[in-house]
């Protein structure tokens, strides 16, 4: 176990193709925690919210050959609980993003038989904000192509600390005894219920931390971390990330 050295990434010099990736078994369910837009805006001078914008267009981008390489499920988190305490203008201006990504894209996104989903908090989002997300969500409920599972004001521990106090309710009503509170039960009370645990996480521009994102979910995930910011990820970037991910000999605790 211990001579699997983290030995970094092949520099991107090494392109894979495409065709090259589609001859190995696809992941399912890829996870990206989009970081690195403020650092892009700030390396240009600009304000912040111009990475936020920046990364939105790459989510388009992305959301489309994820498609094309038959992934099955893409979760983007997007915001999360602890994200409130940034500053009000940027807050403000982030809750915007969701409606003019659909106004924009959500067009082009049914007529890809995109599924558009939210996982987290949705109660706490402004009232623009959760209408521009439910319309999504209701429009494109019927689709069967790839799942584009927006995590928003999504905190792990949050939905774990809600998931036990469920379960805790169940036992008190005599509906459960502690004996039958498995891993299975445990995670139909997650707000990934419907979803398989994500096969590979990516992570951008450098930070090596999941951040409260999906901490029981990605208990058996491959991990992909990158250096790049990501208004820069580009589909060469996740075929990379796919490519190593196909690479490595996944054993979910086995030898
Ligand atoms: C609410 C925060 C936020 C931030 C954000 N950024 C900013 C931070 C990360 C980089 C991507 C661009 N995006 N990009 C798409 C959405 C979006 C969310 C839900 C939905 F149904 C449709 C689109 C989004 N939402």
């Amino acid at each position: 176990m211990f001579n699997k050295l983290w030995k970094g990434h092949k520099p991107l010099s090494t392109e894979y193709t495409k065709e090259e990736v589609l001859r190995h078994p696809i992941p399912e369910h890829v996870a990206i925690i989009m970081d690195g837009n403020g650092r892009w805006a700030k390396k240009r001078s600009l304000p912040r919210v111009a990475g936020h914008y920046e990364g939105m267009q790459v989510v388009r981008k992305i959301t489309r050959f994820a498609n094309e390489l038959g992934i099955k499920v893409l979760t983007l988190y997007a915001f999360s609980t602890e994200n409130w305490k940034r500053p009000k203008q940027e807050v403000d201006y982030l809750m915007k993003l969701p409606e003019q990504f659909l106004t924009t894209f959500l067009p082009e996104l049914i007529e890809e038989n995109v599924n558009v989903r939210v996982i987290g908090n949705r109660d706490q989002l402004p009232e623009h904000t959760r209408r521009a997300v439910e319309k999504a969500m209701e429009e494109t409920k019927h689709n069967t192509g790839l799942i584009l599972n927006f995590a928003l004001n999504y905190g792990s521990r949050r939905e774990l600390t809600y998931a036990m106090q469920e379960i805790a309710k169940q036992v008190t009503k005599g509906q459960l005894t502690p004996e039958e509170i498995t891993e299975d039960v445990i995670a139909s009370y997650l707000m990934t219920k419907d979803l398989k645990d994500p096969d590979l996480l990516i992570r951008t521009s450098g930070e090596i931390r999941l951040s409260n994102f999906m901490l029981w979910q990605l208990a058996y995930t491959e991990f992909w971390f990158t250096d790049v910011l990501w208004p820069d990820f580009t589909e060469q970037h996740l075929l990379q990330a796919v490519a190593e991910f196909q690479q490595r000999g996944r054993r979910f605790g086995g030898v």
